[in-house]
């Protein structure tokens, strides 16, 4: 779900938290669970072309916190249901998947479950087959405490707020 969230970021966002003593530790939070997901699922909107290009700087953000790579992906286009307002084909998207090395899904959360099913169910084989692998040896070594329970709503209501005094500061500014 964090990497759900994060996809509605801009990329830019990850700069103003850095900047932002009060916000620090919510890029904080946001990077230990980064560092704790098992897995990543990757939504963009197909209905919008902005959301797609926000996958991979986002992808670049937990490659720093994951260089190894092998931590596994999926990329999905949601909003199929609305044909007329595409803006992503899905060949960008199973491009960009293979390029970030996941699978490509594309689903509708509106019309029905079964998109959004397959995407998540190919996410636990890869991760029930990347933890398998690992040996138990995955987390040694470690530098970042394991979030207690992350609240997502939470984390997603402080984003929302620092965006609209980012937008009021900077329209004040004008
Ligand atoms: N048509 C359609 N609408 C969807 C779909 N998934 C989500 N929505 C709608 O998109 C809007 C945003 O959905 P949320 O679940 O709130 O997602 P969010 O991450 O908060 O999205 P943003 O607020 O747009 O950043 C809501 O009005 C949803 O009903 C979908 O598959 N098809």
């Amino acid at each position: 779900m964090l990497s759900y969230l994060a996809s509605k970021i801009p990329s830019q966002m990850f700069l103003w938290i850095q900047e932002d003593t009060e916000v620090l530790s919510c890029q904080e939070q946001i990077n230990r669970a980064i560092y704790w997901a098992d897995g990543y699922v990757f939504v963009y909107s197909i209905t919008d072309h902005r959301s797609y290009r926000t996958i991979k700087p986002l992808y670049q953000h937990v490659r720093k916190i994951h260089p190894s790579g092998n931590i596994p992906i999926i990329l999905v286009g949601n909003k199929t249901d609305l044909l007329r307002a595409r803006q992503v084909a899905t060949n960008e998207g199973a491009r960009l998947a293979n390029e970030l090395g996941g699978a490509h899904f594309e689903a509708s959360a509106r019309e029905n479950y079964d998109g959004v099913s397959d995407a998540f169910h190919h996410m636990c084989l890869e991760v029930s087959r990347a933890i398998g692998s690992s040996n138990g040896e995955k987390r040694r070594g470690l530098h970042l405490v394991r979030p207690k329970s992350p609240n997502m709503q939470d984390l997603k209501r402080r984003f929302k707020q620092v965006l609209s005094s980012k937008a009021k500061s900077s329209n004040t500014s004008l």
